[in-house]
């Protein structure tokens, strides 16, 4: 007998705004594995958007956010190494403290966290992103 399809997962994404760059960090762990991804990741139980948002942040990068703000849903399925349904629910936010500046806080998961150009995004994106993105996805504007 077949085993059942593994259930969708549900992560947080957050586009960290500064001027006109983002954050971005190239992934270590299996699924995107060398891609640039928004920080981010599972919500946990009862957690709000926001909360997971902040939460993700902070314990990936050290930074505090402010003005957390819901943008889009995206859904995917993602087929290496494994099969997977990937939802994630995009935020923005922005600096609590402008002068404040990541540190990778979990690198066995990131290489590295940066802020990139709008205009001029480093590649390979993380497939979910590059799709939202390709869509007409902008951060930056108003919606
Ligand atoms: N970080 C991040 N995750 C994304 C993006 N787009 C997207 O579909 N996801 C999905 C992939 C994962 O299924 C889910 C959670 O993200 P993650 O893979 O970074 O999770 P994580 O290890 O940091 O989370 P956790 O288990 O420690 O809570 O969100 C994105 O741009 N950035
Ligand atoms: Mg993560």
């Amino acid at each position: 007998m077949s085993s059942p399809p593994p259930k969708p997962e549900v992560g947080v994404g957050v586009f960290l705004l500064k001027g006109n760059k983002v954050l971005l960090g190239r992934r270590r762990t299996s699924v995107g594995r060398g891609t640039f991804a928004l920080p981010g990741g599972h919500l946990e139980f009862g957690e709000s958007f926001e909360g997971c948002a902040a939460r993700e942040v902070k314990e990936e990068t050290g930074l505090d956010i402010t003005g957390i703000e819901f943008m889009t849903v995206t859904n995917n399925v993602v087929s290496e190494p494994k099969p997977v349904q990937l939802i994630a629910v995009l935020m923005r936010a922005a600096l609590a403290d402008p002068h404040q500046a990541p540190v990778n806080l979990e690198p066995e998961k990131c290489d590295g966290w940066d802020w990139y150009d709008w205009n001029d995004l480093p590649q390979p994106l993380f497939g979910p992103l590059e799709t939202a993105i390709g869509r007409g996805l902008n951060p930056f504007m108003c919606n």
